[in-house]
């Protein structure tokens, strides 16, 4: 197996350790003792696949998991409170303590958690007033694009969609009502990239009010922190790459003005849409293996990006050189993720395609340790409808494969008998290759077209 890297770090998740943020200051959590002269204690602050596991230990027995605290009430010192908890809608110690963790490990001054990504959204925009403006992508994943349509329709928000991966385009909306810009990227699931500081500095240049919301789901805290970019709230859906098993349904804010969060907190509170404690400590114990979880993942996504377009397919990721945004990617993140889409230029021969896979699962979502396979406009993005998805350039053809940890060869295999079942290329002594440039958007007629 070999397996190249598609760029500084990719499948090396600790390699691009040069970055802010890699390093994280972990004073107060429970660490081993007198570290050793060549230790993080000469300045060096420890790499983040370390902050991750070293966790805040309050518990009276020194547990070294944070027990589940499931209960709804806390009893109290006195007929005026005087405990830290009272009722679980309104804070439970597991939950805090995955809050102080993810606000650790995403460089944040406080972080909170809900019960869903789209939970995260929820309280985000809760923000707004009638008359705001909201300026958002124009690939955006099928929930968001869902709430922020309902929002314009039943709460008098103004919602523009705009080419996000132009800051031009942002600019030309960016007024005083300006009360929001949301940012995906890399976008879902177009894999399109979309620059975060320069748009953040642009739009608080313009109006030192409006709020940039980036959502992180696609690469997780292991390989960006959009808040050191500039944005001033990071949501993701804790139900992909922090959890990692796909058994919970979580998402996480994380902010650093205490307002703002303080708002937020309330609607949590008020709303009750808090991280049950059971799932807080799923989610707690899925976050401590992140860092090798992603790198398997995006070891095995870059070969078998790279065994795609090797064979003819047009395939959108990162971590290949021929995404035309391959260094602005990686000018804000240390890895790739493990997403990636591939067109096969006919919706019939894709359904076929993704019906043929056998170790690859049919199934939305990704981030998992198992690895999926997905027609979006069909699946994820079904949400969006066929107007507007055609409005948008969204190939209905597209195919999107989210990897996971299992050997790559057996990955590899399994979707060539998929491509070979479904008739998606030409079998020839030498290999196969993607049929047509009909059927498969051959990126360079060279060796792959003329073979075929
Ligand atoms: C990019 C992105 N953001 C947000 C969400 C919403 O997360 P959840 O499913 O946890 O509500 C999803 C997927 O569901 C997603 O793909
Ligand atoms: N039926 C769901 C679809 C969830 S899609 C999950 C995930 N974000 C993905 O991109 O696969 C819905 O309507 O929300």
């Amino acid at each position: 197996m070999s397996t190249p890297p598609g760029g500084p770090g990719a499948g090396k998740v600790n390699g691009a350790l040069g970055k802010a943020f890699a390093h994280i200051d972990l004073d107060g959590h429970n660490l081993p003792p007198s570290p050793a002269p060549s230790s993080p204690s000469n300045g060096r602050k420890y790499a983040l696949a370390t902050a991750l596991v070293y966790t805040e230990s309050k518990d009276q027995y020194g547990a070294s998991s944070m027990p589940i605290y499931q209960s709804a009430t806390f009893k109290q010192t006195s007929a005026g409170g005087g405990s830290e908890y009272d009722y679980t809608r309104s804070g439970n110690p597991t939950r805090t303590h995955l809050e102080r963790h993810l606000a650790k490990i995403m460089n944040a001054a406080r972080a909170l958690v809900v019960g869903s990504g789209m939970g995260a959204l929820d309280v985000i925009t809760r923000i707004l007033r009638p008359g705001d403006e909201v300026i958002t992508g124009d690939d955006l994943y099928g929930g968001t694009n869902r709430l922020l349509t309902y929002m314009a329709a039943n709460q008098g928000i103004i919602v523009h969609h705009v080419d996000t991966t132009e800051p031009q385009r942002v600019k030309e909306v960016v007024s005083p009502k300006t009360a929001m810009v949301l940012l995906e990227t890399p976008t879902n699931p177009l894999i399109k990239i979309v620059d975060i500081p320069t748009i953040s500095k642009m739009v608080h240049e313009m109006n030192e009010k409006a709020l940039v919301v980036v959502d992180n789901t696609m690469l997780s805290p292991m390989l960006s922190n959009p808040l050191d970019l500039g944005a001033d709230i990071v949501y993701e859906s804790g139900t992909k790459y922090l959890s990692g098993h796909h058994d919970i349904m979580a998402g996480v804010i994380a902010f650093n003005d205490p307002a703002i969060g303080d708002r937020m907190y309330f609607t949590i509170n008020s709303t009750g849409c808090g991280l049950a404690p059971n799932d807080a400590f799923l989610l707690m114990r899925g976050i401590k293996t992140l860092a090798i979880r992603m790198e398997r993942q995006q070891s095995n996504a870059q070969a078998i990006a790279e065994f795609l377009e090797s064979h003819g397919f047009r395939v959108r990721y990162p971590g290949l050189k021929s995404h035309p945004q391959y260094d602005l990617h990686w000018s804000m993140a240390r890895g790739a993720g493990a997403v990636l889409s591939f067109e096969t230029g006919d919706v019939a021969l894709s359904e076929r395609i993704v019906e043929a896979a056998r170790l690859w699962g049919i199934s939305v979502s990704f981030g998992c340790v198992n690895s999926l396979i997905s027609m979006p406009c069909q699946m994820s993005h079904a949400s969006i409808d066929a107007k507007t998805r055609k409005e948008r350039q969204m190939p209905e053809d597209i195919i999107r494969l989210c990897v996971g940890i299992e050997d790559v060869d057996d990955l590899i295999d399994d979707l060539s008998r998929a491509l070979v079942e479904a008739g998606a290329v030409t079998v020839t002594m030498d290999g196969f290759y993607a049929k047509t440039p009909a059927q498969a958007s051959i990126k360079e007629p060279g060796a792959a077209a003329s073979a075929s």
